[in-house]
C-alpha cells in the first residue's frame, strides 16, 4: 500500500482541536509511523479498540484533548451560529425500507425500530398506512404499529396519506402521523394518485381529524429542488405548499430532496423561500444522498437556523416512486459530523450503529455509512492484534 494510501493514524486524522486549528490554517500531514516503539497506530487502535472508545463521540475518539466549548467557539467563528442541539429524526424502517424489494418480515422490522430507540433518537418512524398495491413492504404497518405500541423513548409516527390511512393508524396505536405532499405536480400524481390542490384538500381533512384527536401532524413536501419529471422545481412552489401544510396545522414541515439532486447553491434560496413563510424553527430538512451532497446541504441548513434532520440508519432507503432515488443521509454520518462540531443529539452512536449492522446483515448487503464502515474497520483491525 503507498504512503498516500496508508490510514492515517487515529491521532493524525483532521480535528477539530482547538490549538491546532487556530494557529494554522494547516494541510493534514501524512501520518509517518513511528516503528521504533511498535506501531503507534496499531497500539492506540488496539487502546482505542479495548475500550470501546470506538463508538464515543468522535471528540473521544480524536481528540481526547479537545472539548466541547473549544469546539463551540470554533464553530461559532466559522459556522456563524449552527445550534447547540439538532434533533435527529430517523426515518429508516419507513423510508429506508419501504423501496426494498424483498419483503422484511415484521419482526427483523420492530427489532429495528427497538434499536432505534435504544440508541437515544427522539423520533423514529416506523411505517406508513398507505395502499398495500402500493408500497407492498409496509402492508404490514398494523402489525409493526402494535408490537411497538408501548415502546417508550421515542415518538413514532407514521406517514397517513389519507383519511382511510389516518383512522388505521389510529386504530392500530399511532400517536402522531405524518402527510406527505410534493412541490412537483409530476412526482404528486405518480406518488399519491391525485394533484397537489387535491392532495391538500385530502390534507386538511386529515389535519382536521387529528386535531380533534390532538394528535400531532407533520407535514413533509417533497421535491423541494427536483423532480425526476419536471427538473428543478421553483422555491415559490416550494414555499407554497409548505405554507398550506402548516396553515392546516402540521407542527413541523420537514422538506424533502427526493431525488438528492440539490447542493447548497440550490438548498440556500429554496430555505430561503420557504423561511419567509413559515418559521425556521418548524422546519427539518430530509435529504437524500444520491448525489453525495447531503452533509454540505445539511452543514448550510444548520447555518441558516434549521435544528431538525432526517436521516436513515446505514443510509437505507429511496422512495418507489422517485426514479434513483437513493437512500437519506446515514444518521451515523450526520451524528459522527455533529458530534465533530460539539453539537448535541443525544444519539449514542455505537448504539446507533449496532442498530445499522441488524440491518444490513438482514438485508445482506454492507453498510451506506462511510462512518460506519470506518469504525467498523478500525474495530476489526483492533480485534486481530
Ligand atoms: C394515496 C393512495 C392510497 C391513493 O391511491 P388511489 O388508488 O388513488 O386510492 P383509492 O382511494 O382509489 O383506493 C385504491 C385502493 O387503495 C385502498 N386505499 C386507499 N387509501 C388507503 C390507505 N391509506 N391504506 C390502505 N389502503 C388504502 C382503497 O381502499 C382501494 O382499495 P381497493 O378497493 O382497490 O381494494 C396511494 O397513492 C398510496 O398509497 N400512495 C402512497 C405512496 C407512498 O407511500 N409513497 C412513498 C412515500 S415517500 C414520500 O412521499 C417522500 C417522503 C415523504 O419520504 C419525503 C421525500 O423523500 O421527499
Amino acid at each position: 500500500m503507498s504512503s498516500l494510501e496508508e490510514p492515517l493514524g487515529l491521532d493524525k486524522l483532521p480535528s477539530m482541536n482547538y490549538d491546532e486549528y487556530t494557529r494554522e490554517a494547516f494541510p493534514w500531514r501524512r501520518h509517518t509511523r513511528d516503528m521504533s516503539h511498535g506501531d503507534s497506530f496499531s497500539r492506540r487502535t488496539v487502546s482505542l479498540g479495548r475500550n470501546h472508545k470506538m463508538f464515543g463521540s468522535a471528540c473521544d475518539i480524536y481528540n481526547s484533548n479537545c472539548n466541547d466549548k473549544d469546539i463551540r467557539d470554533i464553530t461559532n467563528k466559522f459556522l456563524k451560529g449552527i445550534p447547540r442541539f439538532v434533533k435527529i429524526v430517523e426515518v429508516g424502517p419507513r423510508d429506508g425500507l419501504q423501496n426494498e424489494k424483498n419483503t422484511v418480515p415484521t419482526g427483523v422490522k420492530v427489532e429495528l425500530i427497538r434499536r432505534l430507540v435504544s440508541s437515544g433518537l427522539p423520533v423514529v418512524e416506523a411505517t406508513s398506512f398507505v395502499s398495500p398495491k402500493w408500497v407492498p413492504q409496509l402492508a404490514d404497518a398494523r402489525d409493526v404499529m402494535e408490537a411497538v405500541r408501548d415502546l417508550e423513548g421515542a415518538r413514532l409516527p407514521v406517514l397517513t396519506p389519507n383519511l382511510k390511512g389516518f383512522e388505521a393508524a389510529i386504530a392500530a396505536g399511532a400517536k402522531e402521523v405524518a402527510i406527505f405532499a410534493s412541490a412537483s405536480e409530476a412526482f404528486s400524481k405518480s406518488n399519491i394518485n391525485c394533484s397537489i390542490e387535491d392532495s391538500l384538500v385530502r390534507y386538511r381533512a386529515v389535519a382536521h381529524a387529528a386535531k380533534v384527536l390532538s394528535i400531532p401532524v407533520r407535514g413533509y413536501v417533497s421535491c423541494v429542488v427536483g423532480c425526476p419529471v419536471e427538473g428543478a422545481i421553483p422555491p415559490s412552489k416550494v414555499a407554497y405548499v409548505a405554507k398550506e401544510l402548516h396553515d392546516m396545522g402540521c407542527f413541523e414541515i420537514s422538506l424533502g430532496d427526493t431525488i438528492g439532486v440539490g447542493t447548497p447553491g440550490t438548498v440556500v434560496p429554496m430555505l430561503e423561500a420557504v423561511m419567509a413563510v413559515v418559521p425556521v424553527e418548524k422546519l427539518a430538512v430530509h435529504l437524500h444522498d444520491t448525489y453525495g451532497q447531503s452533509l454540505p446541504n445539511i452543514l448550510i441548513s444548520l447555518q441558516m437556523g434549521i435544528s431538525t434532520v432526517d436521516c436513515s440508519v446505514a443510509g437505507l432507503g429511496g422512495c418507489p416512486y422517485a426514479k434513483g432515488a437513493s437512500g437519506n443521509v446515514a444518521t451515523e454520518d450526520v451524528v459522527y459530523m455533529l458530534s465533530g462540531l460539539g453539537v448535541e443529539t443525544n444519539v449514542d452512536l455505537r448504539k446507533l450503529m449496532l442498530a445499522g449492522d441488524f440491518i444490513n446483515k438482514h438485508l445482506g448487503r454492507p453498510s451506506g455509512s462511510k462512518t460506519a464502515i470506518a469504525l467498523n474497520r478500525i474495530a476489526a483491525d483492533a480485534s486481530k492484534i
